[in-house]
């Protein structure tokens, strides 16, 4: 059995990873950590890590950037293994990650879905062949109840497509505030917020004449929920060190 301690289990994700897992499996979540300590399933909720006395494998976090330290501090202390899914993070704090990643194991993703890390290789793919002639623009679309823009996964992507890039691009938030056109080692990146969206990513290449879109439709929050137990279970009698979805990918 993995016992799990769900972090942010009264969000929309937390709820939907507790109903995934409520009817038995190898995946027991033994406690939540919320700032919102309603009890919402069969487990209890906390607040505060230190009142958290059943023992874990492994943490699973959706849940808000100001959280990070305490679930990497609680993680690393007792030897208990990471999900780490929220999105919105600064540089700092990604540091923290990758520190925390020489301790415990550690999964990071942007995005827990098999489709957006499929497409992500492929836009790499597309970029290397396309570099040059074809200008690189990402559009994200999402419920109106996200925090972050752009989206965690848009930022995945530009750096994916950046690794295979020979001149360093330049990443473009807003063209509202200058005029000018657009220089060729840019990537545009634009957030749509709107309704229930679960998720949607458009990488476009656009050259003359042709225009080549990869796009990713995420149609359930499932999707990811699923994701973050497989996760979870991959994480099982690892090592210490970062993984994310291509080391699932490529078993
Ligand atoms: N990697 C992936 O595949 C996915 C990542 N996400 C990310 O997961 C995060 C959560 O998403 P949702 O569940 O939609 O958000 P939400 O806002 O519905 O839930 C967040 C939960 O975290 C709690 N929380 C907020 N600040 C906290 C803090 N400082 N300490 C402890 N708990 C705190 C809230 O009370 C709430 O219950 C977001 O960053 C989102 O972008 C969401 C879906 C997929
Ligand atoms: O907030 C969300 O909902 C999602 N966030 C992730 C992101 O920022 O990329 C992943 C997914 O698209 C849903």
């Amino acid at each position: 059995m993995i016992n799990v301690i769900l972090s942010g289990c009264n969000g929309k994700m937390g709820k939907v990873i507790s109903n995934a897992v409520k009817d038995g499996g190898t995946v027991k979540i033994v406690a939540g950590f919320d700032i919102n300590t309603e009890k919402n399933f069969d487990y209890p909720v906390f607040d505060d890590f230190d009142k958290i006395t059943v023992p874990a494998n492994v943490v699973i976090d959706f849940s808000h950037p100001a959280n990070l330290e305490k679930v990497l501090c609680y993680c690393t202390k007792n030897n208990v293994s990471a999900v780490i899914a929220t999105t919105g993070f600064d540089g700092a704090q990604t540091e923290k990650i990758f520190d925390a990643a020489k301790k415990i194991p550690v999964f990071y993703t942007a995005n827990m879905s098999i489709g957006v890390n499929l497409i992500t290789a492929l836009a790499r793919q597309a970029a290397r062949v396309l570099q040059g002639n074809f200008d690189i623009e990402i559009i994200e679309k999402h419920h109106n109840q996200k925090i972050d823009a752009p989206s965690g996964t848009a930022l995945m992507i530009a750096d994916e497509i950046k690794k295979e890039l020979d001149e360093t691009p330049e990443y473009v938030y807003d063209r509202h505030s200058v005029r000018k056109k657009r220089d060729k080692n840019e990537i545009g990146l634009h957030s749509v917020r709107g309704g229930n969206i679960v998720g949607e990513h458009t990488v476009i290449f656009a050259g003359n004449d042709e225009v080549v879109e990869i796009t990713h439709k995420a149609a359930s929050k499932e999707i990811f929920a699923l994701g973050s137990i497989k996760a979870a279970k991959f994480l099982s009698g690892k090592s210490a060190g970062l993984y994310n979805m291509q080391d699932i990918m490529n078993m």
